[in-house]
């Protein structure tokens, strides 16, 4: 793949369960899934291989420092110069980067999502479209319950737990004051469906070469 391809990246933040997976994953629906490459943010959470599995518990995963954002960064720049990456895999149940990793080609749009993707003013640099997806707390807090009961294997009692002690304060402290670097503001407690629409409209310019600022894939 030749230097002179440049992926545009776009950065989706929000609190836990404010919908942000949903939102990117229905962006790529209408977008195409040829031309749009998703990435999360939660498989750069630091590899904690010397930690037992009752110390990894007790991690604060709502803490920036949680994340390995040096790795992050790197594969993004790797990416947008047009290599391939080895991304991370993590594995929710044992709270632990797993043993495995995925090969991943770059493509023409890039979307990272994370509650804490917007907080590293490198990555953030590196953006080209920055969006925050805001629904209310106790919206927020229904939803996970109900995600991390079937998805993720938890109990409630440990939900709840999470969310008090580390969720919602590091919710407030870290991830909510990121909205303000955001381009677009998604309000995501009912019906994203015209805001998903207009962001897939610019992605198909984009690609389509339409956009007076972006004229990218462009093999000379
Ligand atoms: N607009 C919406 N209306 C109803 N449920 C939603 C909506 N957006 C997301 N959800 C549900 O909320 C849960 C959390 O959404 P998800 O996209 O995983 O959030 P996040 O990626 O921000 O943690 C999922 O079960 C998802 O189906
Ligand atoms: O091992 C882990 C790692 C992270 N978490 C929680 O995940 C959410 C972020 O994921 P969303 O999909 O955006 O909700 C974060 O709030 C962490 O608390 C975890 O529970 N266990």
């Amino acid at each position: 793949m030749s230097n002179n391809k440049k992926s545009f990246l776009i950065l989706v933040a929000g609190g836990s369960a404010s919908g942000k997976s949903t939102v990117v994953k229905n962006i790529l629906k209408k977008a195409g899934a040829h031309d749009v490459l998703i990435i999360t943010h939660d498989d750069y959470y630091n590899r904690e291989d010397d930690l037992t599995m009752e110390q990894r518990i007790k991690i604060n995963y709502d803490h920036p420092d949680s994340l390995d954002n040096n790795l992050l960064n790197f594969h993004l720049s790797e990416l947008l110069k047009g290599n391939s990456i080895e991304k991370p895999i993590y594995d929710f149940v044992s709270y632990n980067r797993s043993d495995k990793t995925e090969s991943v080609n770059p493509k023409p749009i890039i979307i990272v999502e994370g509650i804490l993707v917007l907080t590293d003013k490198r990555i953030r640099e590196l953006a080209d479209l920055k969006i925050f997806v805001e629904s209310d707390d106790d919206v927020r807090f229904i939803r996970r319950l109900q995600r991390d009961i079937n998805e993720r294997q938890r109990t409630v009692e440990s939900v709840i737990d999470q969310y008090l002690n580390t969720v919602k304060p590091m919710h407030y402290k870290y991830v909510k004051p990121t909205k303000r670097y955001a381009d677009i503001i998604i309000p995501n407690d009912t019906n994203h469906s015209v805001a998903v629409d207009v962001i897939a409209g610019k992605i198909k310019d984009i690609i389509r070469g339409n956009n007076n600022e972006w004229f990218i894939w462009k093999v000379l």
